[in-house]
């Protein structure tokens, strides 16, 4: 399981405890409950995903749905449980970890049970600026796919929007992909990334480019912008603006510190496997998938390898799920 309570966490003060809190998305008909935390509690005023402290002796699957039920009388069974992502915070009073899990099928209607506002929301109506500071990865999780399409070798421009336009219609995409092409030249990737946008459009697809960041400033209609490490590292602070997507590859803990301090939505992270890419070159292996992603504060795909079957193992690992070009392209 993805959400142990670190004994020492790096960036949190190493002599106050940390609190472990069970926080719960509890998704229905696409939208998720959102209560408002009172004024005078710890973040107060702000909005929240019900949840609570973790009690002594609980699991965090048992202390979720007691707060669930005592905040809102709502009734979720463990089994139901799906792990989200793990987020470690200090907010300067108070070190926090956020162990957040999600349900799809809590029963019953909520209300308010200690006087707070509740309401349904849909995940793209969350605005990151009205939660606590720690919810943003959790914004950027629930909005995220499990699946992340990476386009496979491009050749010339037309060749890979003919290749894109039929790996796009066997439907495995999720809802984004990476458009990749390294040995593309400038313009030609230009021109590949400006028609491939308007057949992701047509199918609901969201086009993420990938290189350089100002690529967006070129294209201005994409969804975002995945960096290779060698072009994340030439930034110092995040170079496009909340409108956008921003991706980062990591192979190590280091780089993933550095990607939540540009402020990636999301990482993507490995060889986890061997690939047929890079024969020979063993993977960093599901143990050390779980290592990292278990210390990042960002969403994380596993990638090397990797296919839909995985995404449950890659989820229960801690992560957001699964990023390749195997299974789709
Ligand atoms: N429930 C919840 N807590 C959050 C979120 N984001 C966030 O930073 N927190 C922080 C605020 C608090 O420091 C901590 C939750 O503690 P709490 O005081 O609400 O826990 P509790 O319900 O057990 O409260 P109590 O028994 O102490 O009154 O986690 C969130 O989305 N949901």
């Amino acid at each position: 399981m993805p959400n142990t309570v670190p004994e020492s966490v790096e960036g949190l003060s190493a002599n106050r405890k940390t609190v472990h809190v069970a926080v719960g998305v509890i998704v229905r008909d696409g939208r998720v409950l959102i209560a408002r935390r009172p004024d005078t509690a710890h973040q107060g005023g702000l909005l929240e995903f019900p949840g609570g402290k973790v009690e002594p002796g609980e699991t965090v699957q048992q202390a979720l749905c007691r707060e669930i039920a005592e905040e809102t009388g709502l009734v979720l069974t463990e089994d139901s449980l799906e792990p989200v992502i793990g987020i470690r915070h200090d907010y300067g009073d108070k070190c926090v970890f956020l162990d957040v899990w999600s349900s799809h099928s809590a029963q019953g209607e909520p209300e308010g049970k200690e006087g707070q506002p509740v309401s349904w929301l849909a995940p793209e109506a969350l605005k990151d600026e009205e939660f606590p500071a720690a919810n943003r990865p959790i914004i950027r999780a629930l909005r995220l796919p499990h699946r992340l399409a990476v386009t496979g070798t491009i050749e010339d421009a037309p060749a890979g929007l003919a290749r894109l336009g039929a790996a796009l219609d066997r439907g495995q995409p999720d809802s984004l992909v990476v458009l990749r092409a390294p040995t593309l030249s400038g313009a030609a990737y230009l021109e590949l990334a400006a028609a491939a946008l308007g057949g992701c459009r047509e199918r609901g697809v969201g086009l993420i480019l990938h290189g350089a960041a100002d690529l967006c400033r070129a294209v201005p209609d994409v969804q975002g912008v995945h960096l290779p490490w060698c072009e994340a590292q030439l930034h110092s602070e995040r170079p496009v603006s909340d409108d956008y997507w921003l991706g980062v590859s990591c192979h190590s803990a280091e780089q993933l510190r550095y990607a939540e301090r540009l402020g990636a939505d999301y990482v993507v992270l490995g060889n986890v496997l061997e690939t047929p890419s890079h024969p020979g070159q063993p993977g960093i292996g599901w143990a050390a998938f779980q290592a990292l992603a278990a210390t990042a504060n960002v969403p994380v795909y596993g990638i090397g390898g990797l296919g839909p079957e995985h995404q449950s193992r890659a989820r229960a690992l801690g992560g957001q799920g699964v990023a390749g070009i195997g299974f789709w392209w």
